[in-house]
């Protein structure tokens, strides 16, 4: 990682990636913010509209547009690409052909290129996304970090406020683990609201708010991305923050708890998959996942929601695996 200038690269600038980068220049995350798009013309006039707001924004960030390749002198790229306005209609798994296609065209490329940095993917499908960006990098598997539950967790806090009188979602440590999916579940057994255990909290409060839907909330949690998407198309500020956060807690080595979808070594009793855990999240990329000891009903969901993303991953691998040299 260079000492002086931050340099972080997006990698497809459509709602997603417009949304990180409009994060990261105001939040003075990067000096230099590289954008990337197969449509380069449009990756142009967002960079020099970008510039036009230079005046009024805290950093003086430079944002380029770069062709693929330019990305590989950055320290972190987040990648946000997609086949342009692809909706999916039920499961973000619908798209896996289109991304695993463009995922399987860009990463020997930035390799080639010489990228050593650390990607922070979005794409979806984003864990078995995330995997193929480990298998074709070769960069080490701290260094491939998909966005994972990270975005499902800050719903599943939200939602657990309103129920509990709206204490603040940052003194509430609840996270969903397993797939970026409907296959997810949350972690009740490790939930803390400011440092008490969920549970302790919910008994000591019970006369203000009852018994918490924890069902409920944690269906709507899941579901909250289709809601928006319902609505608007598409769902871009949530993750578009999100990924400028990874950026940022990565360059300043911030060392904070995330959810995120990492390569997995038996941690959750899983390997060879990228899944949605808690992880330290600091210069290194993925410091430490952090073990959750699971309840028996937790462990089983989650197995569960493994056993569906490495299903998706054989079959990718398949379908683009090189026929035999005979
Ligand atoms: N992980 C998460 O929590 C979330 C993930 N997403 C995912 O983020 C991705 C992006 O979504 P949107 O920005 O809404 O899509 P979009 O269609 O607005 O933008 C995708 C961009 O990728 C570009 N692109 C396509 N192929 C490319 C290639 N080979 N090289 C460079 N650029 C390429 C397109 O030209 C387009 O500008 C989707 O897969 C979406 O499902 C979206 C929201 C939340
Ligand atoms: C689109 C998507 O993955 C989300 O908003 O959760």
């Amino acid at each position: 990682m260079s000492d002086t200038v931050r340099r972080v690269g997006i990698v497809g600038i459509g709602n997603v990636g417009i949304a990180a980068a409009s994060a990261v220049v105001h939040e003075n995350i990067a000096d230099e913010l590289y954008i990337s798009d197969i449509d380069s013309e449009r990756a142009k006039g967002e960079a020099w509209d970008f510039a036009d707001s230079i005046e009024l924004t805290p950093s003086r960030t430079r944002v380029i547009e770069v062709p693929l390749e330019g990305l590989a002198v950055c320290d972190v790229i987040l990648v946000a690409v997609t086949e342009r306005s692809q909706i999916p209609s039920s499961s973000r798994l619908e798209l896996l052909k289109g991304t695993a296609a463009i995922t399987y065209d860009i990463v020997p490329k930035l390799r080639q290129a010489g990228f050593k940095g650390t990607y922070v993917i979005a794409t979806n499908p984003c864990d078995i996304i995330t995997y193929l960006f480990y298998k074709l990098s070769g960069l080490p598997k701290n260094h491939v970090i998909g966005t994972g539950t990270a975005l499902d967790s800050m719903r599943l806090r939200r939602q657990l406020s309103d129920v509990i009188g709206g204490v603040d979602p940052r003194s509430i440590s609840a996270f969903m683990v397993g797939e970026h999916g409907d296959s997810q579940i949350a972690a009740w057994s490790h939930a803390t609201v400011g440092g008490q255990s969920l549970d302790q909290f919910e008994e000591d409060n019970f006369d203000q708010f009852g018994k918490i839907d924890r069902e409920q909330v944690e269906d709507a949690a899941r579901h909250f991305g289709w809601e928006i998407h319902k609505r608007k198309g598409n769902t871009q500020f949530g993750i578009g923050n999100e990924l400028a956060f990874f950026a940022k807690s990565i360059l300043n080595d911030a060392r904070v708890v995330t959810a995120a979808s990492v390569i997995q070594n038996g941690e959750y009793g899983q390997h060879d998959l990228a899944i949605g855990v808690p992880i330290v999240l600091g210069r290194n990329g993925v410091e430490k996942i952090v073990k959750y000891r699971l309840s028996k009903k937790e462990q089983e969901g989650f197995n569960a929601s493994a056993e569906l993303i490495k299903g998706y991953i054989k079959q990718t691998l398949e379908e683009h695996e090189e026929p035999a040299n005979n």
